[in-house]
């Protein structure tokens, strides 16, 4: 099934709006969004919840059209060819897909039916499969017994079945324990590189994202607003964060005037007690940073010095923090339910 020259993924200016109702405007979810994914590798979209991340995977699937702009799935156009892009894909989405009912290899052997393979096929393709997620001796019991992290590798044991050239995970590790993520981790990793896949994956975890994306867009209200690999992306911050926690007692905007006067400090800024700042060398900056501080009478809770990460990335390309967006997105959830 080898369609396509040129990257296994391609979006371009698309734009998808959501009618309000009951009143309410409609929602641009997706505002121009545009990126390119090679074969062979994993591409990440990283965003807060609401984003517009599943909203783009939806699109790039066909389970939703565009307004405008344009989709390629293993070099095929996902508006005027669905059907052979949905056969070019397999689709992981946030919800389970199995019937907790049945057992595994029942799941499996099912989705292979589903997607037309022969029984023999189906159920050979269901072993390797098993095999490869460690799920061989759980294989024959029902799924509601399986675990968190179980369930999840049967879900995309199941959107692999029939040997997909595009894998897409919305959100794969949501709700997973701390070990099972890192599990699953190591499964995806493994299974990438032995199945030769191109994988989308929506996170709104910052770990995963440098963890498993070669690549990646990070993704705020429908737009991208920096891509590269996780690493181009610290690196074009420069230096190290200096970060320090105000005491309780303490006046945010006497910490931010103190810290803006240190010249070897630059891009400061503040999240309520939290001041944050860039500086060439942390270590060295650290002292004076506490100095000007402890001179403006503003008394400090902690403080540390950390390499660039994601979240750096995240603030300065959108303005605020990964944690603070993530918070009001869970709160816009909570409000509206
Ligand atoms: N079918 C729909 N009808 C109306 N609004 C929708 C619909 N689907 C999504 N939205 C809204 O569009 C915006 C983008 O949602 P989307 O699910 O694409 O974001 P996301 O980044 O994937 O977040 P999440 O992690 O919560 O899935 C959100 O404000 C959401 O409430």
């Amino acid at each position: 099934m080898a369609h396509q020259q040129g990257p296994a993924l391609a979006a371009d200016h698309l734009v998808k709006t959501y009618p309000g109702g009951r009143g309410k405007p409609p929602l641009r979810a997706v505002d121009g969004l545009g990126f390119e994914a090679e074969k062979g590798t994993v591409f990440g979209l990283l965003g807060p919840n609401g984003a517009g991340k599943s909203t783009t995977m939806k699109i790039l699937s066909t389970l939703t059209r565009p307004d405008s702009g344009t989709a390629y799935v293993a070099g095929i156009d996902v508006a005027r060819h669905p059907a052979r892009v949905r056969r070019a894909l397999g689709f992981v989405a946030q919800k389970p897909v199995s019937d907790p009912m049945d057992t595994g290899v029942e799941n499996l052997v099912l989705a292979g039916r589903l997607q037309g393979m022969s029984g023999r096929e189906a159920a050979a393709r269901a072993r390797e499969l098993l095999d490869r997620f460690g799920l061989t001796d759980h294989a024959r019991r029902q799924v509601k017994t399986y675990s968190g992290g179980m369930a999840r590798k049967l879900d995309v044991a199941i959107g692999l079945m029939h040997r997909p050239e595009v894998l897409f995970l919305d959100e794969p590790t949501t709700g997973l324990d701390p070990e099972a993520r890192a599990e699953l981790w190591l499964e995806l990793e493994r299974m990438t590189t032995a199945e030769n896949l191109t994988v989308l994956l929506t996170t709104h975890y910052l770990d995963e994202a440098d963890r498993l994306a070669d690549r990646l867009a990070i993704v705020d209200h429908g737009r991208v607003v920096a891509g590269g690999t996780p690493e181009e992306l610290k690196n074009d911050l420069r230096g190290d964060a200096v970060i320090v926690e105000l005491a309780a007692d303490a006046d945010p905007f006497a910490g931010l005037g103190a810290l803006q006067r240190v010249d070897a400090l630059r891009e400061v800024g503040g999240d309520g007690r939290t001041l944050r700042a860039r500086a060439d060398s942390g270590a060295a900056t650290l002292p004076l940073a506490l100095a000007a501080l402890e001179a403006a009478g503003v008394a400090v809770a902690s403080a540390t010095v950390a390499r660039p990460s994601l979240d750096d990335v995240y603030l300065r390309h959108t303005g605020r923090t990964f944690t603070r967006a993530q918070e009001s997105a869970e709160f816009v959830l909570e409000n509206a339910s």
